[in-house]
Protein backbone atom coordinates (compact mmCIF):
# COMPACT_ATOMS: atom_id res chain seq x y z
CA UNK A 1 0.00 0.00 0.00
CA UNK A 2 1.32 3.50 -0.94
CA UNK A 3 0.07 6.78 0.44
CA UNK A 4 0.26 9.88 -1.60
CA UNK A 5 -0.13 13.48 -0.75
CA UNK A 6 0.12 15.89 -3.80
CA UNK A 7 0.07 19.64 -3.90
CA UNK A 8 -2.04 19.62 -1.07
CA UNK A 9 -3.20 23.45 0.35
CA UNK A 10 -5.59 24.09 3.03
CA UNK A 11 -7.34 27.04 4.45
CA UNK A 12 -9.14 27.93 7.55
CA UNK A 13 -11.56 30.70 7.50
CA UNK A 14 -10.23 32.94 4.72
CA UNK A 15 -6.44 32.42 6.01
CA UNK A 16 -4.26 29.84 4.06
CA UNK A 17 -2.35 27.97 7.00
CA UNK A 18 -0.16 25.77 4.04
CA UNK A 19 0.58 25.45 0.73
CA UNK A 20 1.78 22.56 -1.43
CA UNK A 21 2.82 19.67 0.34
CA UNK A 22 3.83 16.58 -0.97
CA UNK A 23 4.67 13.07 0.55
CA UNK A 24 4.75 9.39 -0.15
CA UNK A 25 4.45 6.88 2.79
CA UNK A 26 4.94 3.47 1.78
CA UNK A 27 3.77 0.21 3.98
CA UNK A 28 5.36 0.51 7.29
CA UNK A 29 6.49 4.07 6.98
CA UNK A 30 5.98 6.58 9.36
CA UNK A 31 6.22 10.63 8.50
CA UNK A 32 6.00 12.61 12.02
CA UNK A 33 5.01 16.38 11.71
CA UNK A 34 6.84 18.61 13.28
CA UNK A 35 6.49 22.73 13.58
CA UNK A 36 5.53 25.33 15.96
CA UNK A 37 2.31 26.29 17.27
CA UNK A 38 0.13 27.23 14.55
CA UNK A 39 2.09 25.56 11.97
CA UNK A 40 -0.86 23.66 10.61
CA UNK A 41 0.53 20.39 11.91
CA UNK A 42 -3.16 19.74 13.27
CA UNK A 43 -4.68 21.19 9.93
CA UNK A 44 -2.49 19.05 7.67
CA UNK A 45 -3.91 16.27 10.01
CA UNK A 46 -7.44 16.70 9.61
CA UNK A 47 -7.06 16.99 5.49
CA UNK A 48 -5.63 13.40 5.90
CA UNK A 49 -8.42 12.02 7.55
CA UNK A 50 -11.09 13.10 5.61
CA UNK A 51 -12.52 16.12 7.80
CA UNK A 52 -11.23 19.19 6.42
CA UNK A 53 -11.09 19.45 2.79
CA UNK A 54 -8.06 20.81 1.18
CA UNK A 55 -8.11 23.80 -0.58
CA UNK A 56 -6.15 22.31 -3.55
CA UNK A 57 -4.18 18.73 -3.69
CA UNK A 58 -5.23 15.43 -3.33
CA UNK A 59 -4.61 12.49 -1.48
CA UNK A 60 -4.15 9.20 -3.45
CA UNK A 61 -3.86 5.22 -2.36
CA UNK A 62 -2.34 2.72 -4.83
CA UNK A 63 -2.10 -1.25 -3.75
CA UNK A 64 -5.15 -0.30 -1.56
CA UNK A 65 -8.41 -2.43 -1.58
CA UNK A 66 -10.00 -1.55 -4.75
CA UNK A 67 -13.52 -0.53 -2.95
CA UNK A 68 -12.13 1.97 -0.84
CA UNK A 69 -12.88 5.37 -2.46
CA UNK A 70 -10.64 7.44 0.03
CA UNK A 71 -7.57 6.69 2.32
CA UNK A 72 -9.64 8.29 5.52
CA UNK A 73 -11.70 5.17 5.25
CA UNK A 74 -9.10 3.10 6.36
CA UNK A 75 -7.89 5.56 9.04
CA UNK A 76 -7.78 5.59 12.21
CA UNK A 77 -7.65 9.29 13.54
CA UNK A 78 -6.94 10.33 16.95
CA UNK A 79 -7.16 14.34 17.60
CA UNK A 80 -6.17 16.23 20.65
CA UNK A 81 -9.60 15.60 22.35
CA UNK A 82 -9.88 11.75 23.16
CA UNK A 83 -13.13 11.59 21.87
CA UNK A 84 -14.79 8.78 24.35
CA UNK A 85 -18.41 9.80 26.44
CA UNK A 86 -17.12 10.50 30.38
CA UNK A 87 -20.25 9.10 31.93
CA UNK A 88 -19.94 5.79 29.76
CA UNK A 89 -17.66 3.01 30.61
CA UNK A 90 -13.84 2.24 29.17
CA UNK A 91 -15.71 -1.08 27.61
CA UNK A 92 -18.87 1.06 26.31
CA UNK A 93 -16.53 3.60 25.43
CA UNK A 94 -14.23 0.97 23.46
CA UNK A 95 -17.53 -1.45 22.06
CA UNK A 96 -18.90 1.15 20.75
CA UNK A 97 -16.00 2.60 18.58
CA UNK A 98 -14.62 -1.12 17.68
CA UNK A 99 -18.77 -1.60 16.38
CA UNK A 100 -18.76 2.17 14.56
CA UNK A 101 -15.41 1.77 12.87
CA UNK A 102 -15.62 -1.91 11.98
CA UNK A 103 -12.41 -3.53 10.54
CA UNK A 104 -10.87 -2.48 7.52
CA UNK A 105 -10.46 -5.10 4.43
CA UNK A 106 -7.25 -6.99 4.85
CA UNK A 107 -7.00 -7.14 8.94
CA UNK A 108 -9.21 -7.64 12.42
CA UNK A 109 -9.26 -5.71 15.40
CA UNK A 110 -8.17 -7.13 19.35
CA UNK A 111 -10.84 -7.87 21.13
CA UNK A 112 -11.79 -5.48 24.20
CA UNK A 113 -9.84 -7.79 26.87
CA UNK A 114 -6.72 -7.55 23.93
CA UNK A 115 -6.90 -3.74 23.39
CA UNK A 116 -6.83 -2.60 27.33
CA UNK A 117 -3.95 -5.46 28.05
CA UNK A 118 -2.14 -3.30 25.07
CA UNK A 119 -2.29 -0.22 26.20
CA UNK A 120 -1.30 -1.55 30.20
CA UNK A 121 -5.08 -1.00 32.02
CA UNK A 122 -6.54 -4.39 32.07
CA UNK A 123 -8.28 -3.78 35.75
CA UNK A 124 -10.34 -0.21 35.02
CA UNK A 125 -12.45 -0.93 31.69
CA UNK A 126 -15.43 -1.20 34.08
CA UNK A 127 -15.22 2.60 35.24
CA UNK A 128 -17.12 5.05 33.74
CA UNK A 129 -14.05 7.06 31.79
CA UNK A 130 -14.54 10.40 33.22
CA UNK A 131 -13.30 8.75 36.53
CA UNK A 132 -9.49 7.79 34.90
CA UNK A 133 -6.47 10.19 35.01
CA UNK A 134 -5.30 11.97 31.90
CA UNK A 135 -3.05 10.01 31.47
CA UNK A 136 -5.09 6.96 32.02
CA UNK A 137 -7.92 8.28 29.51
CA UNK A 138 -4.64 8.91 26.72
CA UNK A 139 -4.13 5.13 26.69
CA UNK A 140 -7.76 4.11 26.80
CA UNK A 141 -8.08 6.60 23.82
CA UNK A 142 -5.09 4.90 22.45
CA UNK A 143 -6.63 1.46 22.13
CA UNK A 144 -9.43 2.70 19.57
CA UNK A 145 -6.36 2.39 17.32
CA UNK A 146 -5.85 -1.71 17.94
CA UNK A 147 -9.39 -2.31 18.51
CA UNK A 148 -10.75 -1.58 14.94
CA UNK A 149 -8.07 -2.25 12.16
CA UNK A 150 -7.30 0.51 10.05
CA UNK A 151 -4.20 0.40 8.34
CA UNK A 152 -3.56 4.31 8.33
CA UNK A 153 -3.51 6.04 11.87
CA UNK A 154 -3.35 9.87 12.00
CA UNK A 155 -2.31 11.11 15.25
CA UNK A 156 -2.05 14.27 16.61
CA UNK A 157 0.09 14.73 19.96
CA UNK A 158 -0.62 11.46 20.41
CA UNK A 159 1.70 11.45 24.00
CA UNK A 160 0.27 14.45 25.39
CA UNK A 161 -0.18 13.33 29.06
CA UNK A 162 1.27 10.34 28.84
CA UNK A 163 4.13 9.47 31.88
CA UNK A 164 7.25 7.81 30.36
CA UNK A 165 5.87 3.99 30.91
CA UNK A 166 2.95 4.62 28.65
CA UNK A 167 5.27 6.26 25.97
CA UNK A 168 7.69 3.21 25.51
CA UNK A 169 4.06 1.35 25.64
CA UNK A 170 2.77 3.62 22.60
CA UNK A 171 6.19 3.59 21.12
CA UNK A 172 5.72 -0.84 20.78
CA UNK A 173 2.42 -0.63 19.78
CA UNK A 174 3.53 1.69 16.81
CA UNK A 175 6.14 -0.40 16.07
CA UNK A 176 3.77 -3.15 16.06
CA UNK A 177 1.76 -1.76 13.47
CA UNK A 178 4.50 -0.33 11.06
CA UNK A 179 5.73 -4.01 11.52
CA UNK A 180 2.49 -5.27 9.98
CA UNK A 181 2.97 -3.25 7.10
CA UNK A 182 0.91 -0.41 8.88
CA UNK A 183 1.07 3.52 8.09
CA UNK A 184 1.12 6.14 10.75
CA UNK A 185 1.03 9.97 10.65
CA UNK A 186 2.08 11.76 14.03
CA UNK A 187 2.23 15.62 15.07
CA UNK A 188 4.06 15.74 17.69
CA UNK A 189 6.55 17.70 19.79
CA UNK A 190 7.76 14.96 21.65
CA UNK A 191 10.26 11.73 19.79
CA UNK A 192 8.05 8.48 19.66
CA UNK A 193 10.81 6.53 19.99
CA UNK A 194 10.93 5.51 16.42
CA UNK A 195 13.91 4.11 15.02
CA UNK A 196 13.45 5.37 11.60
CA UNK A 197 10.75 8.21 10.61
CA UNK A 198 10.27 10.20 7.64
CA UNK A 199 9.91 14.21 8.31
CA UNK A 200 7.34 16.83 7.77
CA UNK A 201 9.21 20.24 9.08
CA UNK A 202 5.63 22.41 8.79
CA UNK A 203 6.52 26.36 8.72
CA UNK A 204 3.62 28.00 7.64
CA UNK A 205 3.83 28.21 3.68
CA UNK A 206 7.98 27.60 3.91
CA UNK A 207 7.97 23.65 4.69
CA UNK A 208 10.86 21.59 4.46
CA UNK A 209 9.58 17.62 3.43
CA UNK A 210 12.15 15.02 2.52
CA UNK A 211 13.12 11.70 3.11
CA UNK A 212 14.83 12.69 6.55
CA UNK A 213 15.47 9.22 8.06
CA UNK A 214 16.76 9.80 11.21
CA UNK A 215 18.36 7.01 13.52
CA UNK A 216 17.33 6.55 17.42
N1 LIG B 1 -11.44 26.34 13.17
C1 LIG B 1 -10.56 27.28 12.85
N2 LIG B 1 -10.95 28.47 12.32
C2 LIG B 1 -10.05 29.41 11.96
N3 LIG B 1 -8.72 29.28 12.12
C3 LIG B 1 -8.28 28.14 12.66
C4 LIG B 1 -9.16 27.08 13.05
N4 LIG B 1 -8.42 26.07 13.54
C5 LIG B 1 -7.14 26.47 13.45
N5 LIG B 1 -7.04 27.70 12.92
C6 LIG B 1 -5.79 28.45 12.66
O1 LIG B 1 -5.00 27.66 11.77
C7 LIG B 1 -3.62 27.82 12.10
C8 LIG B 1 -3.01 26.44 12.24
O2 LIG B 1 -3.57 25.78 13.36
P1 LIG B 1 -3.24 24.28 13.70
O3 LIG B 1 -4.08 23.87 14.86
O4 LIG B 1 -3.33 23.47 12.46
O5 LIG B 1 -1.69 24.38 14.15
P2 LIG B 1 -0.74 23.35 14.87
O6 LIG B 1 0.57 23.37 14.13
O7 LIG B 1 -1.41 22.02 14.99
O8 LIG B 1 -0.58 24.00 16.31
P3 LIG B 1 -0.28 23.36 17.77
O9 LIG B 1 1.17 22.95 17.77
O10 LIG B 1 -0.51 24.54 18.67
O11 LIG B 1 -1.26 22.25 18.01
C9 LIG B 1 -3.57 28.66 13.39
O12 LIG B 1 -3.22 29.98 13.02
C10 LIG B 1 -4.97 28.62 13.91
O13 LIG B 1 -5.32 29.80 14.58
Amino acid sequence: MRLMAEGLSAKRGEDLIFNDISFILDASEALVVTGPNGSGKSTLLRVLAGLLRPESGHLKLENGPPEIAHPSELSHYLGHRNAMKRELTVAENLSFWRDFMGDSPGGRGATLTEAVEAVGLPDIAHLPFGYLSAGQQRRMAMAKLVIAYRPIWILDEPTAALDAGADRLFADLVKAHLGKGGIVIAATHQPLGLDRTKELHMTGFEHLAGDHWHDA
